[in-house]
């Protein structure tokens, strides 16, 4: 808990919505559907996993990356939560080197 009582989860949903709807202010979900979530060990992951689940439900095509898991609670939690939903989480194989022919 920080000083003004916001709780990291608190947080992380607030950031993680926060850049679903920009992505959803410039990119409608009926062009560009799908979205690759690179998530690292840290809070910026945390919010990225947030981030992939609302994108889920503003009707993207989320898929992870998250090679080096965090084994707490919170980040636990939000593995559940996408796997419940059936978004994908991609191995370093499904991944392509050159990213730069997706859509
Ligand atoms: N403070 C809060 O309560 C919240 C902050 N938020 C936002 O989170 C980021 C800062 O997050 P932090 O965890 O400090 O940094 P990172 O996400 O970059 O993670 C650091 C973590 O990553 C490891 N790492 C770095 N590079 C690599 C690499 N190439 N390969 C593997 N691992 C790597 C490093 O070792 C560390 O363990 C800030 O923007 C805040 O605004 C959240 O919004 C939630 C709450």
């Amino acid at each position: 808990m920080g000083p003004l009582g916001f709780s990291v989860d608190q947080l992380m949903e607030l950031a993680g919505l926060s850049v679903d709807t920009a992505i959803a202010e410039v990119y409608k979900s009926s062009e560009r559907s799908r979205v690759l979530a690179i998530c690292g060990p840290g809070y910026n992951g945390g919010d990225d996993l947030v981030a992939a689940q609302h994108l889920y439900h503003f009707g993207y095509k989320p898929y992870i990356y998250y090679p080096k898991r965090t084994a707490k609670p919170l980040y636990n939690g939000l593995v559940t939560q996408l796997e419940s939903l059936s978004v994908p989480f991609l191995s370093v194989e499904d991944v392509p080197m050159d990213l730069s022919d997706i859509e």
